[in-house]
């Protein structure tokens, strides 16, 4: 693994963060499109820190499924946050780690001392994902476009009903290409390798919904999540994801849902399919003090991993191993872990390679296991599974919610981190003040 020294840039605060509800898809087009909600969350932050907002001067936005109509997603939801036409914006795309990426540039720009204020964070609306068409249908249509009026009713005649059935997009963005596999067939090799049963992987989204339904009782979600009013007069102020009523009963009651029927992967134990945004305000030091800010707390390190796209759920043991061994840090070091709840076989596979000796040995290049996270200290406050997973914006959620939950708990430092589709890592650590 290559090693690499920790920069020794100007220090970066988070001033502040705020993000919307994450809303289930229900198969059809949601209510926001991913600008809608990016703007949403922007225009709540834009009341919340007028002079740190003013005071942005570049807007970088990951999106994972940009729609047609704003495939700069950053830059439209800036114009419409109301940022100024001068202000710069550009978005990025690193599949379920583009909401990390978005705040890791931002951060190193201001590191590097290229920037002082930064608005950073991550949208999307998978309910919104482009239906494509067959390329069958596609030549027909040409066909249709460029015949002569005579010849137009024989082309019109060739239309099959087959040709009406979209190539849905969603499902190609949640499956790997080069190794073929879905997302949540990828989670079946690591239930398969590291052992993981299906018992445990409900236990633990069993365990992901209790969480998050008592931190919503108890309100402290309310600083986080911004209320939404769609055009049709809905609100929308909490995660809807989240089922309060469910049981282990109900857990195994539900089918395989990648490879039927003995498959440990189901839609109990999967992250949701969701529309969400978050973004972050990032700073120097300096420029925070000079709003008056209070900030939220500090970015101190971040790391990129790659690996075999077919075990890319252990995307997070790979890329915050170096951020542990840079700061001298164990595992039980940080008061708090957020690791994206992709789905639980996975989270519990990047468990297991931590108490692995020979996986710590030959694929970290440590001495010894590095050990056992506790489960309180991990995503106290429930994950992906019970929130949903909009994955451009999930890698922002869990560095604010890092940040939030370090605030509420008296806690120093926490890692956030993520698996990444197509064999990847993110990981980021951050402290409070
Ligand atoms: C790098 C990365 O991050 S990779 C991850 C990227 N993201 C993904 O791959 C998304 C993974 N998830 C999925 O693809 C989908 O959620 C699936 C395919 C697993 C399930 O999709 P759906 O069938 O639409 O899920 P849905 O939530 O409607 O659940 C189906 C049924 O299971 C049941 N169910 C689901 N969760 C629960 C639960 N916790 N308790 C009880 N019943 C449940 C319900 O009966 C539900 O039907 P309902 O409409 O009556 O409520």
């Amino acid at each position: 693994m290559a090693q690499r020294t920790q920069g020794s840039g100007r220090r970066v605060v988070v001033i502040d963060g705020a993000r919307t509800p994450f809303i289930k898809a229900q198969g059809r087009p949601g209510p926001f499109s991913p600008v809608d909600l990016a703007v949403a969350a922007g225009q709540a932050l834009m009341l919340r820190q007028p002079e740190a907002m003013a005071a942005v001067e570049e807007v970088i936005l990951g999106c994972g499924a940009p729609t047609s109509e704003a495939p700069n997603t950053a830059r439209v939801a800036a114009l419409r946050i109301g940022l100024g036409e001068d202000i710069p914006a550009f978005s990025v795309q690193r599949n379920c780690g583009s909401g990390m990426q978005s705040i890791d540039t931002g951060y190193k720009y201001i590191a590097d001392g290229r920037a002082d204020v930064i608005l950073a964070g991550g949208t999307d609306a998978l309910s919104h994902a482009p239906l494509e068409l067959k390329s069958e249908t596609a030549e027909w249509l040409a066909d249709l476009r460029s015949a002569k009026s005579p010849q137009r009713l024989k082309v019109a005649a060739e239309f099959r009903p087959r040709m009406a059935e979209p190539v849905v997009s969603l499902i190609r963005g949640l499956t790997d290409d080069v190794v073929d596999l879905g997302m949540g067939e990828t989670a079946e090799v690591l239930a398969h390798e590291w052992q993981i049963t299906r018992e445990a992987a409900d236990t633990y989204a069993l365990g992901s919904h209790n969480r998050l339904a008592r931190v919503q009782d108890e309100g402290w979600l309310e600083e986080e999540v911004v209320t939404l009013f769609s055009p049709d007069g809905k609100v929308y102020d909490r995660d809807d994801g989240v089922r309060p009523n469910t049981s282990m009963d109900k857990l195994a009651s539900l089918d395989a849902a990648f490879e039927p029927p003995h498959g440990q992967v189901t839609p109990g134990n999967s992250s949701q399919v969701t529309d969400g945004a978050a973004w972050l305000i990032l700073a120097s030091e300096e420029a925070a003090e000079k709003l008056g800010a209070e900030p939220l707390g500090v970015i101190e390190d971040s790391e990129w991993a790659a690996l075999d796209p077919k075990r890319m759920g252990l995307g997070p043991v790979l890329a915050s191993t170096p951020v542990l061994t840079r700061h001298g840090l164990s595992l039980d070091d940080l008061d708090l872990w957020e690791i994206n709840e992709a789905f639980a076989a996975q989270v519990l596979a990047c468990l297991a390679a931590w108490q692995d000796k020979a996986f710590c040995k030959d694929r970290l290049g440590l001495d010894s296991a590095l050990g056992a996270i506790k489960r309180d200290k991990l995503n106290i406050d429930g994950g992906a599974i019970s929130l949903g997973h909009p994955v451009g914006a999930s890698g922002t959620r869990i560095v604010l919610h890092a940040l939030n939950a370090l605030k509420r708990t008296g806690g120093k430092r926490a890692i956030a981190t993520e698996c990444i589709g197509g064999g990847q890592g993110g990981a980021m650590l951050v402290s409070s003040l």
